[in-house]
């Protein structure tokens, strides 16, 4: 678990961080969104102890990062930009990792063939492509076997294959009961890989809820019949909520299938029946609308 109260930090005349508060809880995958400045960073840093807070507190398994003992076997992280000294090996860079923290060399071993590095760790990571490097990232950050994961985009810049690692792996670890916090400004990623959602914008918490909160919210089906009127009464004797147009009817509260079902059932013909989910997308971009640093960065 990784609480967040009040959290707020200042770069000068920048307030990154601005009263954040909120729970990431373990066995789910939070996604952390925001549009670029948003402040991810910034938040990932305080929950790493890499940047003191101006203000409020942030504990991980009920402990601020600085007082716990093991780091590495509490939490896990991959930020942006991590040094990996080129002419280095990946396996020595990650034995160097271990025994400054006192874990096993057998550890190694392990987390490079959870990333599928097995290979490549004799290798020096200079060499590596992006993917690799991320890679080698999150085996570092799987070292300590930790209950926590922090993750900052870890899905930037790698091929689709890289990506549907990534995804596959962050649910198997909140699976295993791991607490999973990943940033990223792709709202579509995060549709597919997240359980929960945390968006800030300007720094300040947006919204907050499950992944189908965002994509449910708003979903309408619409349904095109000869005889609309006499449909949408259907419709609403069976519990749907329905906005009619002449024979177009935009329908919610009833999903698509169902009002098939009625349909068939009451012998209506139905010239067309399309569900409009929100997407994750649209909803993202609605609410950060006002909070885009740069909106010509859009
Ligand atoms: N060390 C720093 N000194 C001054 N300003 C900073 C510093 N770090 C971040 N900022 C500013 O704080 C704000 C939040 O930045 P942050 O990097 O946390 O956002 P982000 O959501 O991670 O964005 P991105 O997706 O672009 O990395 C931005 O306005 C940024 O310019």
């Amino acid at each position: 678990m990784i609480r967040l109260n009040a959290l707020t930090k200042r770069h000068g005349g920048t307030l990154a961080v601005d009263g954040l508060t909120f729970e990431v809880r373990p066995g789910l995958v939070t996604g952390f969104l925001g549009p670029n400045g948003a402040g991810k960073t910034t938040t990932m840093r305080m929950i790493l102890g890499l940047d003191l807070p101006t203000s409020g507190t942030v504990t991980v398994g009920g402990r601020r990062y600085r007082d716990l003992e093991t780091p590495l076997r509490e939490v896990g992280s991959l930020l942006e930009a991590q040094s990996v000294h080129p002419r280095r090996t990946a396996r020595d860079h990650l034995l160097y990792l271990a025994r400054g923290s006192g874990l096993p060399d057998r550890r190694v071993g392990e987390v490079l063939d959870l990333v599928g590095l097995s290979d490549a760790a004799g290798y020096p990571a200079g060499g590596f492509s992006l993917g690799m490097c991320q890679r080698l990232g999150i085996a570092a950050a799987l070292l300590g076997d930790p209950p926590v994961l922090v993750l900052d985009e870890p899905v930037n810049g790698l091929d689709p294959e890289g990506v549907l690692w990534i995804r596959t792996l962050l649910r198997g670890l909140a699976a295993e009961g791991r607490t999973v916090l990943v940033s990223s400004h792709l709202m579509s990623e995060m549709a597919v890989t997240a359980d929960r959602l945390v968006v800030i914008g300007r720094g300040r918490l947006i919204a907050e809820g499950d992944v189908e909160d965002f994509t449910g919210a708003g979903a309408e089906v619409l349904v095109r019949v000869a005889d609309g009127a006499g449909f949408g009464r259907l419709l609403e004797l069976a519990g749907a909520h329905v906005r009619a147009h002449g024979d177009e009817l935009v329908v919610t509260g009833m999903p698509a299938p169902d009002i098939g079902r009625l349909a068939a059932s009451e012998g209506v013909a139905l010239a067309e029946l399309t569900p409009r989910r929100a997407s994750l997308e649209d909803t993202f971009m609605e609410l950060t609308r006002d909070s885009v640093e740069f909106g010509a960065a859009l």
